[in-house]
């Protein structure tokens, strides 16, 4: 089943300015219930502009976005239902925490779905528990934590109101590798759990490769290219034009691959795919790599 589609989208940001260039030009892609698709794209290219499209925060200036089939501004009092069908947590977690403590944040969502004290009570907790947050830290105020305990706090927010759609735009920006690893282990464990559709903005492409199935390429406004990790990744040269490094553990198997190996991305790490592949070559074993 198709959960999100979109369908010549188009956004510019201020209509009717001569010149004006589209931020978003004519986007058509459909994405599957349950996939995990990786956002990628040079700085500016319009990733953010398109996914804010996909909960309803920006309207289309031309063109359709579809949740499960409905044209999400058909009622546009409605709007707010697609918000809590599909959770967006922000590139900069600063934009969504507001409230005085980590609690009452975290429980503003499912407060807005019109949902008991005591479901919500359990949304928080479920929610807090699952990007690791400690007791101690909920009554605290959003603004006191770390860069990564904010951040822990937004996504928190998002799914307490178990969306069915999950888009996350550069949900480790700034963080040290292990705080970035350790979110998207979270992130990719709620996907498993959940079987929820999930959109992931990232600038990393080692971790695009290493958690999404789909990749969708935004350049310069446009879809370039939307395909498996694989696929998308093979196509080397029109990704280093784009200024786009292609993921070091893609070109491993793309060289295993060419010797007869299957292996998948989401199962090896790049320091054990180099190890295959150079057990593979014939260049020593595991303890040699
Ligand atoms: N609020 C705004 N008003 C006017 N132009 C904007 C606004 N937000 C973004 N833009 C422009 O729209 C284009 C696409 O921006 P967008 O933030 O969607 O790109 P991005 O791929 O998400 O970039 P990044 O990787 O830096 O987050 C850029 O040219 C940007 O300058």
């Amino acid at each position: 089943m198709t959960a999100i589609e979109t369908k010549d989208l188009t956004y510019l940001y201020s209509r009717g300015t001569p010149f004006e260039k589209a931020a978003v030009d004519g986007v058509s892609v459909s994405i599957e219930e349950g996939d995990f698709v990786g956002v990628i794209g040079h700085t500016g290219s319009g990733k953010s502009t398109f996914i804010q499209h996909l909960n309803g925060l920006l309207r289309p200036t031309s063109g359709q976005v579809l949740l499960y089939g409905r044209d999400i501004w058909e009622e546009p009092k409605k709007i707010r239902e697609v918000r809590f069908q599909v959770g967006l947590v922000f590139q900069y977690p600063e934009y969504q925490l507001f409230e005085e403590t980590v609690e009452r944040d975290i429980a503003f969502g499912p407060s807005n779905m019109g949902l008991s004290p005591g479901e919500i009570r359990d949304r928080v907790r479920e929610a807090a528990d699952f990007v690791g947050l400690s007791p101690d830290t909920m009554q605290k105020s959003p603004f006191e934590l770390s860069g990564g305990q904010k951040r822990r706090v937004a996504i928190a927010g998002v799914l307490a109101m178990r969306p069915r759609v999950l888009i996350l735009d550069e949900p480790t920006a700034g963080l040290d590798p292990k705080g970035r690893d350790q979110i998207f282990h979270e992130i990719a464990q709620y996907h498993g759990k959940t079987g929820s559709t999930i959109l992931l903005v990232s600038h990393s492409m080692e971790d695009v490769a290493k958690y999404a199935k789909h990749v969708l390429v935004i350049n310069d406004a446009r879809k370039i290219a939307f395909g498996t990790v694989d696929e998308v990744f093979s196509h080397t040269g029109e990704l280093v034009e784009m200024g786009l490094a292609v993921p070091q553990i893609t070109k491993i198997f793309a060289q295993l691959r060419a010797r007869g190996f299957e292996l998948s991305p989401h199962v090896y790490t790049v320091e054990a795919a180099r190890r295959e592949l150079l057990r593979v070559l014939g260049k020593g074993g595991a303890q040699d790599a």
